[in-house]
C-alpha cells in the first residue's frame, strides 16, 4: 500500500471513530493532513465523519491547488492558517463536540485559557487553548484570527461552534481534540461544585516536565 493510500485510510478510520463516539454528528466537522509531497488531503464539504470515502477526499498540491477529489470543506481558510503558521502541523481536525461548545457559552471562561487546569493530560496535549469569538461557518475571518496567533497555539475553540486542533500527524491531532472535549466535559460536570483543580505549582510542573507550549 502506498503512503498516500495508508494516510487516506487512516483519516477515514479516525474520523469514523470520532463519529461513532459522538464527538461530532450529522455532517459536522472536517479533517486534513499533509501528504509527503507537501500537499493536503481534506474531508469534502457536506460529508459525514462516519462515512468518509478514502477515494473521494479532496487533494491539494503543494501550491494549494485543488487537483483531485470532491470539493473541500468550507473551512479551508481555517485549516490553511494552521499549516501556514505552524511548521510542525501535519494534520488539523475540527469537531462540533457537545461539552466544548457548552463550555464556550459559559460567562466566566478565560479566552486566553479556555480549559480550566483540571488534569495533566488536558495541559500536556493542548497547551493553552484560545477561545475565539463567534464567526459564521466558512468565514475566512477565522483563518485571519488563527494567523493572528502567529503559530503560538495548537488549539483554538470557536465560540458556539466547536474546537480546532493541529497536531504533528492525524493520530496526534485526534488524540488532542479528544482530550479537549473530555476536559470540557469534566469542567461542565464539576461546574458550580467548587472542584479542586491543579494549583499553579502543579500546572508549572506539568508544563516543564512535559515540555508544553504554555507561555508564548
Ligand atoms: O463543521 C463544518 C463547518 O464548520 C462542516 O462544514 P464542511 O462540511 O464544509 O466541512
Ligand atoms: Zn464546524
Amino acid at each position: 500500500m502506498s503512503d498516500e493510500t495508508a494516510l487516506r485510510e487512516q483519516i477515514c478510520m479516525l474520523a469514523a471513530s470520532l463519529f461513532a463516539r459522538g464527538l461530532t454528528h450529522g455532517s459536522t466537522g472536517n479533517i486534513s493532513a499533509r501528504t509527503a509531497d507537501g500537499g493536503l488531503l481534506v474531508s469534502p464539504t457536506g460529508t459525514s465523519f462516519g462515512r468518509l470515502d478514502p477515494g473521494r477526499l479532496s487533494r491539494f498540491d503543494a501550491q494549494g491547488r485543488h487537483v483531485d477529489g470532491d470539493p473541500p470543506t468550507k473551512e479551508m481558510p481555517l485549516h490553511s492558517a494552521f499549516y501556514e503558521t505552524r511548521s510542525s502541523a501535519g494534520a488539523v481536525v475540527h469537531l462540533h463536540s457537545c461539552h466544548a461548545v457548552a463550555l464556550s457559552m459559559m460567562p466566566d471562561v478565560d479566552p486566553e485559557n479556555f480549559l480550566p487546569p483540571l488534569t495533566p493530560y488536558g495541559i500536556m496535549k493542548l497547551g493553552r487553548v484560545k477561545l475565539l469569538p463567534f464567526f459564521l461557518p466558512g468565514d475566512s475571518a477565522m483563518g485571519e484570527a488563527v494567523r493572528g496567533l502567529a503559530g503560538r497555539r495548537s488549539a483554538v475553540m470557536l465560540a458556539n461552534h466547536g474546537p480546532v486542533v493541529a497536531g504533528k500527524d492525524v493520530e496526534a491531532a485526534c488524540t488532542a481534540i479528544e482530550e479537549l472535549e473530555d476536559t470540557a466535559r469534566l469542567a461542565m460536570m464539576t461546574r458550580g461544585l467548587n472542584p479542586r483543580g491543579l494549583d499553579p505549582g502543579q500546572v508549572r510542573a506539568v508544563v516543564t516536565t512535559f515540555d508544553v507550549e504554555w507561555d508564548a
